[in-house]
């Protein structure tokens, strides 16, 4: 293959210690992506009051899961690990990780890409549903790099939109589901409990926002591999966590649906996280530690989480499979056991 390779992982990215959570909150809240105001050029004395007041809370967050978040570490490694079995593959291939809100920032990651003289460039979202708030953000952060810089627009740049549906991807949360299910007494009657991240209503009726029904299609897609490959025949409800804000998000919100199910009389509940594919706040602070909390005081005391892939084998296998097809080279190594 001719030229340089280039991967660029896009992720959100998190404040790394409790000092960086007031500038982490105010990049987000800068992001007109994030939060559309009528007019522009409140949007950054805007952004700084709303991370004034969210700090406190979100400072206690991350001090709970250890004073920051883990998120650049394990998308520095799952990005060695793709480098990795692309190399097995016969693809030399530098990944470099561009996160939107923190460090390593985009632009950072740009400007090593520059130096390194890539020629041409797989840009891969690490969210596997589009939204525009995640992958259409850093998508166009890049569209106006390229459109400012003659040099960028010497690279072929390759953007991939989402990859909900990829089968390795589904194969992968399956059986970390799967897993899950055995550990419970009687896994058939487990209620599977997808937890996404919410974003609010109106991007979806408003702004065309592809992220609720890739969502939808996703969690069906699991669910029928969970029939497919184990027989199993479980009850599953789709909710929206996170919600931040005055506005509607999507609905059901993760903690109603939990008091809904435990008036049911559910007791045994597996939660899956499904927006992300980290390990992350909201999975290890506000799964783990809130919906927990509201699940065993409504009575559901069989409560556990699915982990997120993270570097699950299959899973990277899948992303480096993705960015071979891309570049239109599709021959892949066996998965090492
Ligand atoms: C697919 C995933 C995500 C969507 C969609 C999304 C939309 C979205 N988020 C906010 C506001 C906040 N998000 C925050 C943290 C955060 N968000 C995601 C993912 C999605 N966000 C992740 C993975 C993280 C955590 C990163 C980490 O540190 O580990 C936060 C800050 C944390 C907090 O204070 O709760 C805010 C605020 C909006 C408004 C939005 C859609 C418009
Ligand atoms: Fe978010
Ligand atoms: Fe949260």
């Amino acid at each position: 293959m001719s030229g340089r390779v280039g991967v660029l992982l896009l992720n959100l990215g998190g404040p790394e210690k409790l000092d960086d959570v007031y500038l982490f909150l105010y990049n987000l809240f800068a992001d007109p992506e994030i939060i559309r105001l009528p007019i522009p050029f409140l949007q950054k004395p805007i952004a700084s009051l709303i991370a004034a007041s969210r700090a406190p809370i979100s400072q206690e967050n991350y001090r709970m899961i250890g004073g920051g978040s883990p998120l650049r570490q394990i998308t520095e490694e799952q990005g060695e690990n793709i480098e990795n079995v692309l190399q097995r593959n016969g693809i030399e291939a530098k990944v470099y990780v561009g996160m939107r809100y923190w460090h390593p920032y985009t632009t950072e990651a740009i400007a090593k890409i520059k130096q390194d003289g890539i020629t041409r460039l797989v840009v891969l979202p690490l969210y596997p549903q589009y939204s525009i708030s995640t992958s259409g953000s850093s998508i166009k952060q890049l569209d106006e790099l390229w459109e400012n810089d003659p040099e960028l627009q010497a690279i072929e740049r390759i953007t991939i939109q989402s990859w909900y549906d990829r089968a390795g991807y589904i194969r992968a949360m399956n059986e970390l589901i799967d897993a899950k299910l055995q550990s419970f007494a009687d896994p058939e009657n487990v209620h599977i409990f997808f937890s996404a991240h919410g974003v609010p209503v109106k991007y979806v009726t408003e702004y065309n926002d592809p992220y609720q029904s890739e969502m939808e299609n996703c969690v069906d897609a699991i669910m029928k591999a969970i029939r497919r490959d184990y027989h199993r025949y479980n009850a599953h409800t789709l909710a929206y966590q996170s919600r931040v804000g005055p506005v509607e998000w999507l609905q059901p919100y993760t903690e109603e649906a939990i008091h809904n199910l435990a008036k049911r009389g559910i007791k045994d509940l597996l939660v899956v996280p499904i927006s992300f594919v980290s390990e992350h706040i909201e999975t290890l602070q506000e799964i783990d530690i809130e919906y927990r909390e509201v699940a065993e005081e409504a009575g559901i005391h069989n409560f556990d989480r699915v982990p997120a892939l993270n570097s699950h084998p299959i899973f990277i296998n899948d992303l480096a499979e993705l960015i071979m097809e891309s570049l239109g080279t599709t021959k892949m190594a066996a998965v090492p056991a």
